[in-house]
């Protein structure tokens, strides 16, 4: 975990400015065990460190279905955010909307904002292949292109013009070459990934391991230089051995990049982030805060019962 300095102060306020979204605050957490208790107390989680991404009033809906109700939060940068939860509570829609990946659903209705940055992603002239470079995503399953190692690593530069190599550079003369080299080297060492493939940047990726697998997607996910990683249950498909290489691979990436990760594994959350947000049914944010807090020292009697297996 990086070192975060945050601060929880226990507050009462109207309902009215639950999850208000001034920015400078943060989120709400609630203890309520019903929604009138849920509208009266909230703890205030306030960072010192700036926020990478800043929610606001977040709604999603899937037709007729709200899957995200009235989510308020921001992302510290530079550190691990888990977002944790029964399954089916919108952890994945949540994570879905940091990047605008909802827009690739049809039924998908998202409201509310979300600010990258500076920049609010749902205001109209948002450029979505800019958005995804700065905020990258990695799924659940490994999901490398059927193509080199390091083809893999170069696709989204060469795509986004930023490197002159491959078929192109050939026809320009490969000026680009060393450079792209370079940046092979650099993202496959940033994904611990370097000492096992340096000498199979030219053989399929699909030969790989699925642990191998998805540490050259994170490589390949660093190589358009994003500031936030997504990662949707990066772990789950994969055995013990190579889940704890991607579990230090996270936590050495905060240093760098704002990572927001969703797993199902609570004891994962409590090993490599710095907060956690626990949502739980009807896409409610329950209570966010500090994550020794959420496991160690609850608010809510629902996120204790979660975190302690008593339901979920
Ligand atoms: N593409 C979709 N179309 C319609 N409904 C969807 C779609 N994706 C998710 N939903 C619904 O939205 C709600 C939230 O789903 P979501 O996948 O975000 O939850 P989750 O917490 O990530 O679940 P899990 O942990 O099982 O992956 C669920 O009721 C789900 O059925």
């Amino acid at each position: 975990m990086s070192d975060q300095s945050t601060t929880s102060t226990r507050v009462e306020q109207p309902a009215d400015d639950v999850g208000s979204g001034d920015p400078a605050v943060g989120t709400h957490t609630v203890d309520a065990e019903t929604d009138e208790q849920l509208d009266e107390s909230w703890v205030e989680y306030e960072f010192e460190d700036d926020a990478a991404i800043s929610v606001s009033d977040l709604d999603v809906y899937y037709g007729d279905d709200h899957a995200i109700d009235d989510i308020s939060m921001e992302i510290p940068e530079k550190s691990v955010t888990a977002l944790i939860g029964p399954s089916g509570c919108g952890k994945s829609t949540f994570l879905r909307c940091l990047n605008r990946m909802n827009d690739r659903i049809d039924s998908a209705r998202v409201e509310g904002t979300v600010e990258v940055g500076d920049e609010n992603i749902y205001e109209g002239d948002t450029d979505l292949v800019q958005l995804r470079k700065r905020v990258g995503m990695v799924f659940q399953s490994p999901n490398p292109f059927p193509k080199s190692v390091r083809d893999n690593i170069a696709y989204g530069p060469r795509k986004h013009g930023d490197l002159n190599t491959g078929l192109l550079g050939r026809l320009l003369g490969n000026d680009d070459q060393q450079r792209e080299d370079e940046l092979v080297e650099r993202c496959l060492r940033q994904s611990a990934l370097w000492e096992e493939v340096s000498d199979r940047l030219d053989d399929n990726a699909l030969g790989l391991s699925g642990g191998q697998q998805q540490r050259l997607c994170i490589a390949r996910c660093l190589a358009v230089d994003p500031d936030v990683i997504l990662m949707d249950e990066p772990a789950s498909a994969l055995d013990p051995v190579a889940t704890a290489k991607i579990e230090d691979l996270i936590e050495e990436l905060a240093e760098e990049y704002t990572v927001v990760v969703v797993t199902h594994n609570m004891q994962q959350a409590a090993r490599i982030s710095d907060q956690t947000a626990v949502f739980l049914t009807g896409g409610q944010l329950v209570e966010y805060d500090q994550t020794d807090k959420i496991f160690e020292n609850p608010e809510s009697d629902r996120v204790e019962d979660y975190v302690t297996g008593k339901f979920g």
